[in-house]
């Protein structure tokens, strides 16, 4: 592994160009905060450098703060880790320094990096570099001064808005708005660096020491009015992330008392947030999402991922619509082939719309919406398979005819094309069983819709071969999903795990607790939206079709409700046809239709299994266990199983696949910060009392009693416990 180093070299013009080295991006870890207090206060002291120029090595100015730190922090809850730049580097070392210094800043300045970069009396850029400061996302305040300088340099309600979203600006934005003096080409930027440097020195360009600067903040009541605006915004679109809140009063701070007492009180509260459950979650699905990218046995032998230029998507439905728009929006060409001009048609409009939404909302320009759509052909015959890289299959689950399909691309394609299937449920093995392929067979299962959400888990069989599997996870990629590889089973990973959601939802709904209610503890829990409301979003007909697939599969935890079959009896089929357990109206949020309840209760006096035939009391933290403990517990068989490589695995599918709320850091992590013997004993408890849904599995019995976490690799020790 490349050393962190940072060196400087001192110019024959008087410049010491202070370079930070830590690939891949230049992370400040602790030897790099210490080398620049080192060489800052050597240059400062030197009386032959005049002025200085920071810089980051390799193309990259910093990547922030090395997050490693956190999660030491987080494991051994050691705050002393965090070293003190704030003051000590930034303000004393940089900022208040006598001599001028300007950031030279090429790729990207994020989180700490540009908090550097803003201690600097001036910033000359590169063109597009990623100018952010994402430090919310990982559940803490930005701890450099950023909450002090963003403000003053670009004005308090551009900075609010980057802080809050966590997402970053180009350069050329940032020149527009002040964060950049100038915008220079890359093999320009460090002799213009110096020379501007060189020109503060001379007082022929301004030193600004932007934590003095008002001018961009406008009067205390202006600023005091954006404030509470972005307050009541963040109570409502990030009700449990205490770190806005805590963002927004350490800006006000600084406002109202200067900004270096702002920049005290930001030390203050972010030390106090890394500490937080938030901060944890969120670094770890940090550190999960990139692991994914790391699986044994295929990405580290050597294999090269072969070129994926034209894939074949059979089925336009809503799937292979959504998985065709995914494709061509990343430049890859698509054949969409269906069996008549009418299906043909309907998915050409489902793409051209899918594509024209993004153009509405401002997320794609016209010029790249209509190069997407010249991408796409669509066909009636598979005579254009002769030369595809990959086929996608997304027709409707009947396990004949993805066979056949099978036996017929199988000939038709080249005999290196990847053959994958988009099932959610049928396994693999059937679906290749009747060709000669099976080692380019794999499941390439997208969660709707396709264009949208991020995750795509690929599922592999024994007979897969690694190289498949690793072009497979270089389009995700290339798309911009998150690729996870799992092993082959009903449901695979996610849709497995999370079978008994809706299972337990309808177990409480037939024990007597309010839906409504179930729905609005799970939404305030951090779920987009509850289970029932989900159901009425995802339609009756599938969850009654994974639930018998699910009842074959595993008949002794599988809850039958009679209430599904008897909403459909009733003429609902959920917002398909706007009548569910909520009414749906063009133009207004769903409103809970309280004549399901005679419904409900017919479905209870059916199901009959009420103790006493009286509904039983929850509180609202029981109703959060008894819907997602079970789930853990199916992510326990996951994990025994071997279906995924890693817990996390299952943390980043959960979170990406089926929006478990990333600050909580995903299934698994969520159970082990509550502590599997607390999740053993209370499945043990319901199992007795409401029978075999809920009898918890081997792996946790053995977990939970050896003090182990779910996590634990096989071999660790009942001390790891320790770690949370
Ligand atoms: C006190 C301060 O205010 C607090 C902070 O600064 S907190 C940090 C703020 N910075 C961030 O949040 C940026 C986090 N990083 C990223 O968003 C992305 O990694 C990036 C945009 C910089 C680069 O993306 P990309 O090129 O796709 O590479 P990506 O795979 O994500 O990262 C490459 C490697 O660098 C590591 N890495 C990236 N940023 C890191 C950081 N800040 N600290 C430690 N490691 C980091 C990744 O873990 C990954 O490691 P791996 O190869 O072992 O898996």
């Amino acid at each position: 592994m490349a050393r962190a180093t940072v060196t400087m070299e001192v110019g024959t013009d008087g410049v010491a160009v202070i370079t930070i080295s830590n690939p891949p991006v230049n992370a400040l870890a602790i030897p790099i905060i210490a080398g620049l207090k080192e060489k800052f206060g050597e240059a400062t002291r030197r009386n032959d450098v005049k002025a200085i120029v920071l810089t980051g090595k390799g193309g990259r100015f910093s990547g922030g703060f090395d997050i490693t730190v956190f999660e030491k922090v987080h494991k051994t809850g050691d705050l002393s880790l965090m070293p003190d730049v704030s003051v000590d580097l930034v303000v004393n070392l940089i900022e208040d320094s006598k001599k001028p210094i300007v950031a030279a800043v090429e790729g990207l300045a994020l989180g700490g990096g540009l908090e550097l970069a803003m201690g600097c009396h001036a910033r000359v850029s590169a063109p597009r570099a990623q100018l952010g400061l994402p430090e919310l996302s990982l559940g803490v305040i930005p701890g450099f001064g950023g909450t002090q300088r963003l403000p003053r340099l670009i004005g308090l309600s551009k900075a609010v808005d980057m802080m809050l979203s966590s997402k970053p600006i180009l350069s050329e934005e940032g020149k527009k708005l002040g964060l950049i003096d100038s915008i220079v080409s890359s093999e320009e930027l460090l002799k213009v660096s110096r020379l501007w440097a060189l020109g503060i020195a001379e007082r022929r360009k301004p030193w600004v020491r932007s934590l003095h600067r008002t001018d961009k903040i406008g009067s205390l009541s202006e600023a005091r009015d954006t404030l509470k605006v972005a307050r009541q915004k963040a109570k409502k679109t990030a009700p449990n992330l205490p770190q806005h809140q805590v963002c927004l009063d350490v800006i006000e701070e600084g406002i109202v008392h200067g900004g270096y007492s702002g920049v005290l009180k930001e030390a203050r509260d972010f030390k106090k947030l890394v500490l937080s459950d938030t901060s944890k979650g969120l670094v770890h699905v940090f550190f999960a999402q990139r692991a994914t990218s790391k699986v044994p046995n295929v990405t580290d032998i050597g294999l090269k991922p072969r070129p994926i230029k034209k894939v074949a998507v059979i089925g336009g439905g809503l799937m292979g619509s959504g998985i065709a728009t995914a494709l061509i929006l990343s430049n890859i060409s698509v054949v969409l082939k269906e069996v008549n001009n009418e299906y043909l048609l309907k998915g050409r409009t489902m793409i051209e719309a899918n594509v024209r939404g993004l153009v509405t909302k401002g997320k794609l320009a016209w010029d790249k919406a209509d190069k997407a759509l010249s991408l796409l052909k669509g066909v009636l015959d598979y005579t254009e398979f002769k030369d595809v890289d990959m086929v996608i299959e997304a027709v409707i689950e009947n396990i004949s005819l993805k066979q056949a399909i099978f036996i017929e691309i199988e000939k038709v394609c080249p005999s290196r094309c990847i053959l994958a299937s988009n099932t959610s449920t049928i396994d693999l093995r059937l679906v290749g069983e009747e060709t000669s392929s099976q080692d380019r067979i794999l499941g390439a299962h997208f969660f709707s819709p396709a264009h949208v959400m991020p995750l795509l888990e690929i599922v592999r069989t024994e007979k897969t071969s690694p190289q498949v599997i690793l072009d497979l996870m270089t389009v995700g990629k290339i798309i911009k999903k998150v690729p996870v590889v799992v092993g082959n089973c009903t449901g695979f990973a996610v849709n497995r795990t999370f079978f008994p959601y809706s299972q337990g939802a309808h177990i409480l709904a037939n024990l007597g607790v309010d839906v409504f209610r179930i729905d609005r503890v799970i939404s305030k829990f951090g779920l987009p939206m509850g289970p029932f409301q989900l159901q009425d979003l995802a339609g009756y007909g599938v969850f009654i079709a994974t639930a018998k697939e699910f009842a074959i599969a595993f008949p002794e935890r599988t809850f039958l409700s009679p209430l599904m079959e008897l909403l459909v009896n009733s003429g609902r089929n959920g917002k398909n046809n706007g009548k569910g357990y909520y009414t749906y109206e063009k133009g207004s949020q769903p409103k809970p239709d309280l004549t399901i309840l005679p419904i409900v209760e017919e479905s209870q006096r059916l199901a009959n299994i009420m103790p006493d035939r009286k509904p039983i009391y929850v509180t609202d933290q029981e109703i959060v266990e008894m819907i997602l403990f079970p789930v853990v517990n199916e992510a326990c068989r996951v994990l025994d199983e071997g279906i995924v490589v890693r817990a996390s695995d299952l943390d980043i599918a959960s979170v990406l696949g089926m929006s478990f709320p990333s600050y909580r850091g995903g299934i698994v992590y969520w159970a082990d910060l509550i502590g599997p013997m607390h999740v053993y004993s209370s499945l043990k408890k319901w199992s007795e009392a409401y029978g075999n849904f809920f009898k918890p599995s081997r792996y946790l019995e053995e977990r939970a009693t050896k003090g182990m976490l779910l996590s634990d690799p096989s071999s660790s020790s009942a001390t790891s416990r320790a770690r949370l």
